[in-house]
């Protein structure tokens, strides 16, 4: 993103610059400029789309201002555009900011319930503790008080009347112990249900929220137009195959896939048409493709394939039917019928490579593919 602002800053002081000078100064070279500068900020700008992972919401709206974008090409309304991009990203991280503040807002007020709950309940023990200590207290006194009044009395019916009185009193007490811890059990039970059920709650919106990162995380690894795994993707999967070729080596292979001049189809016939054939195209590539091999749209009309098990010859027969598939779908746009081709790349990773070096072999070999004359494949 830094990189790209550097460029659009570029971009337009190099264009405050030339609208200060004579009409003449403004002539083709200042237009192809421009161009230039809106064609590479554009191309910046889709680089840093595709590394963006945004809500389906935001991810269709972002796909409709960058076909706009990629139509219009004055320079208000590239900068339009590119404004609308900002909103866009902008209204996301917010939602994506407040989708995560209301969960630990709600996650801090049932741990503030529950926290409340457990004091609450351990004051009602202490109560409990403290009023059962003074009822024992009352039955020792009782007790005593009967032993005095025994010692104390002259007559065996002054005993019987005293030692009767004083029972009822000690069995009094002791109803008052039970209705007491009766009672006290049930607010006891009553906190702990409470304390459960707010226990569970929490567990069920830490569910919730798990789902939700885990959904995230499986979009994030998508391309929104053609349903293919994504760079982000194919970078993950790159890297770790390179650990395990690296730890234990087997055929592991690149091949990098670029459609022949697409330019011309979104310039002849729009950008949607130019969606729906990348659409086509993705879909007959995953078809195509051995099961075990990894496929990836790797940004704008470039697509990657990684192969696990294919030795040279193998890959390279794939490589070349999956290409002649492709040219023979029946495209057919306003009444033309287009065949469209692709140049492709590949290559067998070394032990001497990095996931550098072997994807610019890779891309080299497609560049070569492309200067032989497109519709082939190159294996370096
Ligand atoms: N419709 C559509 N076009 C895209 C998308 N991403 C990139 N493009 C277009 O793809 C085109 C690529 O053009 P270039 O890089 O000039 O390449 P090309 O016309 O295929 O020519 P060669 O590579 O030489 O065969 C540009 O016009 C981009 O605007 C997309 O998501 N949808």
């Amino acid at each position: 993103m830094l990189e790209f602002y550097t460029i659009a800053l570029r971009g337009k002081t190099d264009s405050v610059t030339t609208t200060g000078q004579t009409e003449r100064a403004i002539d083709n070279t200042s237009q192809d400029n421009s161009s230039t500068v809106n064609n590479v900020l554009i191309k910046q700008l889709s680089s840093c789309l595709n590394k963006l992972h945004l809500s389906a919401q935001y991810t269709q709206e972002l796909l409709t201002i960058h076909k706009k974008l990629l139509k219009d090409t004055s320079n208000d309304d590239v900068l339009q555009h590119f404004i609308e991009i900002f909103d866009v990203i902008v209204a996301d991280l917010q939602r994506e900011r407040n989708s995560a503040t209301n969960f630990l807002t709600s996650l801090n007020e049932t741990l503030a319930i529950v926290q409340n709950a457990v004091s609450k309940t351990l004051s009602t023990c202490e109560k409990a503790q403290h009023t059962n200590d003074l009822i024992n207290i009352k039955l020792q006194k009782q007790l005593l008080d009967m032993t005095g009044s025994v010692e104390k009395a002259m007559s065996l019916d002054q005993v019987k009347v005293d030692i009767n009185s004083k029972l009822a009193s000690i069995a009094l007490t002791l109803e008052k112990k039970t209705i007491f811890e009766q009672q006290n059990q049930q607010a006891l039970s009553n906190q702990l249900k409470d304390m459960a059920a707010k226990v569970k709650k929490l567990e069920e919106q830490s569910q919730e929220f798990e789902v939700k990162l885990a959904e995230q995380q499986r979009k994030s690894m998508f391309d929104a137009l053609t349903k293919l795994s994504n760079r982000a993707a194919f970078d993950e999967y790159f890297t770790q195959s390179m650990v395990r070729f690296h730890h234990n080596p087997f055929d592991l292979a690149l091949a990098v896939i670029d459609v022949d001049d697409f330019k011309q189809i979104n310039d002849r016939y729009g950008h949607t048409v130019g969606d729906k054939t990348l659409q086509v195209i993705a879909n007959t590539i995953r078809k195509k493709v051995s099961k075990d091999a990894f496929v990836a749209r790797y940004g704008g009309e470039e697509f990657v394939l990684i192969y696990s098990k294919h030795k040279k010859s193998e890959l390279i027969n794939e490589l070349n039917s999956i290409n002649k598939s492709i040219a023979h779908l029946p495209f057919q746009f306003k009444n033309n019928k287009v065949s469209i081709t692709l140049s492709i790349g590949a290559t067998h990773i070394t032990s001497e490579d990095n996931i550098h070096t072997a994807f610019e072999r890779a891309d080299e070999a497609m560049y070569k593919a492309k200067e032989k004359g497109k519709n082939q494949v190159v294996y370096f």
